[in-house]
């Protein structure tokens, strides 16, 4: 591939591991922010140590607070901020494109409110013949482990498969491995409620509750997160791939995770508010929780787990109490998961 011009919209951790992989396949990456004193960082001493002590970047990678330059003759543009930004991101972007590109997305959240899916945003706020269909990039990836090279295998999703390819080709690499699928809803629905299951699974560790309840939650939460997705319009298979079981897996058992680690903090008794403040990073799983749990409801979906951590979070539910309930509802057969929908039973 030759080497495309390419606006990374975000210099969070996610963002800056994945401007390196772009900058380590031969791109000119820039990197957009609005925080002058972090794109000065990122262009003096290379450096993002809010989010990587240790890493020097390239010094090919160019930070930009002006979204105009940053976007003057780009290919492609990667949006990668927190999910309750991108709207307003998008409407910027609107704002100043000048000539159609490659739209990618690496997010993974629900919008609170409008209950939407980020590339439906995208789709909304950035008009068609800028636009190419938006591709999304998700799967099993922790940013600390990304930023030092280590191996990850992730999906690049779209309506349309050429657009889909063109991603998968530019991150690949020895250590970024990419698959495409056409399943949009199922990767953006697998990434944003996985979040939630993991705030979970990091909540019974914190409790204090072993392997056995972990592996529980992951099996029962990739149930829920099925079920949902389905009934959105998603392909089940897509659940059981990277962007599905995978990110759960890697989300619901690792110390890299916000999510995770905002859960294990709950369980140990700590308030959510001290919780969000002290993570300085987005924890995308809290608001994804409420519009999961009103999703739920309004596509009469049975989601159990998510409703215990809707209740905790939002309703002050007792979290042991809460487990307990959970674990006394009535006796169900396992494997009605996809096709049960409250409605209709
Ligand atoms: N970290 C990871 O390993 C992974 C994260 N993701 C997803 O990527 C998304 C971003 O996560 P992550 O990088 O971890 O988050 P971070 O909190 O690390 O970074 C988010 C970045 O977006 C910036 N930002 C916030 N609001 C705006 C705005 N209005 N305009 C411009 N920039 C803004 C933040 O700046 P500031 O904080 O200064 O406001 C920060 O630099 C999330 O949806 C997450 O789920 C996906 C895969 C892996
Ligand atoms: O999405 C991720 C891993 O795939 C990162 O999850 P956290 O946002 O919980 O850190």
């Amino acid at each position: 591939m030759t080497q495309k011009k390419i606006a990374v919209l975000g210099p969070g951790s996610w963002g800056t591991a994945l401007s390196q992989v772009l900058n380590d396949n031969g791109h000119e990456v820039r990197i957009w922010g609005n925080v002058p004193e972090q794109i000065a960082e990122i262009n003096e001493n290379h450096t993002n140590k809010r989010y990587f002590s240790d890493v020097v970047l390239d010094d090919k990678i160019t930070g930009y607070n002006d979204l105009s330059a940053a976007l003057a003759g780009i290919d492609a543009i990667l949006f990668v901020v927190p999910t309750k930004v991108t709207r307003l991101v998008a409407k910027q972007v609107a704002e100043v494109l000048d000539h159609k590109v490659v739209v990618m997305h690496a997010s993974k959240g629900l919008e609170q409110g409008t209950h939407e899916r980020i590339s439906t945003i995208l789709e909304e706020e950035i008009p068609a013949d800028l636009r190419s269909e938006v591709v999304v990039v998700s799967g099993p990836s922790h940013a600390e482990e990304t930023i030092v090279r280590d191996l990850t295998l992730i999906t690049a999703a779209s309506k349309n498969l050429e657009d889909a390819k063109y991603v998968q080709e530019l991150f690949s690499n020895d250590y970024f491995r990419l698959y495409t699928n056409d399943d949009v809803i199922g990767v953006e629905t697998a990434a944003a409620l996985k979040n939630v299951i993991a705030v979970g699974a990091g909540a019974l560790h914190g409790l204090g509750f072993g392997d056995n309840a972990k592996a529980a939650i992951i099996t029962r939460g990739l149930a829920e997160i099925t079920r949902l997705g389905v009934a959105m319009g998603a392909n089940p298979m897509t659940y059981i791939g990277l962007s599905g079981v995978g990110d759960l897996i890697v989300t619901g058992t690792s110390i890299h995770s916000r999510n995770w680690r905002a859960g294990d903090a709950l369980g140990r008794g700590e308030k959510l508010a001290d919780i969000e403040a002290n993570m300085g990073m987005v924890i995308e799983g809290v608001s994804t929780t409420k519009v999961a749990h009103e999703l739920a409801e309004m596509l009469f979906v049975d989601m159990p787990i998510v409703d215990t951590i809707y209740n905790v979070i939002y309703q002050n539910a007792d979290i042991r109490e809460s487990i307990i309930k959970l674990m006394r509802r009535e006796g169900r057969p396992e494997n009605e998961y996809i096709i049960e929908i409250k409605g209709l039973n």
